[in-house]
């Protein structure tokens, strides 16, 4: 197993409503979070090397991921970054859109992370993209990203803090595979429901022997809910 030492230290913000899902069965971006809660979310994203979703949020929200506060970006300018963190998609079949947000709105570096499956006209399109990388991990040739590969590349691209925004599969493909360092989740106060709206943390699912624990760090009440900060417990 990889430690923190060989890849970036790796944090997932999620907003998720009282019944613990991230949006509605129709799988499409919900409000959870309020005007505090995106502000803090704005100040995490300003103070992270990189921001990584999975492909499933890119289809369905089509997220920018930039930094939206002017003063944090100068202030980051200042600090000599780039004014947004490098904005990164797990993708294995290379379907990112190429006229997604995330090239049309922002300045800044973008990786995508593919399988060796991954069509080449694709990644071949994807590549002259401005500002854009795309890094193959899949030694085995599994078809899907190796995640543990792929935050080893992470960190030889010099990323050392990366922030994860979701979605559920990617949420539970980084836990299971023991490199996620510490999740925050933001329980808004609404109730989603239904049977097949993404949760926090969706794929196989683990069994009873195999279940997660974490450490819960802190709890605060941001105006109508709650963010609960814990540590992953990765041994
Ligand atoms: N409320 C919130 O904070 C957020 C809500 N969402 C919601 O979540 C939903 C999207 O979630 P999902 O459909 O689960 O998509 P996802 O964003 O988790 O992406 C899943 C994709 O990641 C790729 N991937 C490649 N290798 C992987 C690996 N080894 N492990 C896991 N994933 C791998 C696969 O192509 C897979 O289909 C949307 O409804 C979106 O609105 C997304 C982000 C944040
Ligand atoms: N923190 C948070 N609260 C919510 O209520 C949300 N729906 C999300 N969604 C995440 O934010 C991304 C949108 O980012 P941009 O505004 O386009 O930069 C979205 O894709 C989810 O990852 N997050």
């Amino acid at each position: 197993m990889t430690t923190p030492a060989d890849r970036p230290y790796i944090f997932i913000n999620s907003a998720m409503s009282a019944d613990g899902k991230l949006s509605t069965f129709e799988r499409k971006q919900v409000k959870i979070s309020g005007k505090a809660d995106f502000e803090r979310v704005d100040e995490l994203r300003a103070g992270t090397d990189a921001i990584m979703v999975g492909i499933g949020t890119v289809l369905a929200d089509d997220p920018s991921l930039t930094v939206k506060s002017e003063q944090r970006r100068q202030a980051r300018i200042a600090a000599g970054k780039e004014e947004n963190p490098v904005r990164i998609i797990v993708d294995s079949n290379a379907r990112t859109p190429l006229d997604a947000d995330i090239f049309k709105k922002g300045k800044g570096k973008k990786i995508i992370v593919v399988s060796k499956s991954a069509p080449s006209d694709k990644i071949s399109a994807l590549s002259e993209m401005p500002e854009t990388k795309i890094i193959v991990a899949d030694s085995a040739n599994s078809g899907h990203v190796n995640l543990e590969e792929m935050a080893v590349q992470l960190k030889n691209e010099g990323i050392s803090r990366l922030m994860v925004e979701g979605g559920a599969t990617l949420n539970y493909g980084l836990i299971s595979a023991g490199i996620a360092d510490e999740i925050r989740i933001f329980v808004g106060n609404l109730i989603i429901g239904g049977k097949t709206a993404p949760t926090f943390a969706d794929g196989d699912g683990f069994s009873e022997e195999n279940l997660k624990k974490l450490t819960l760090e802190s709890a605060e009440q941001i105006e109508d809910g709650i963010l609960l900060t814990w540590k992953v417990g990765n041994e």
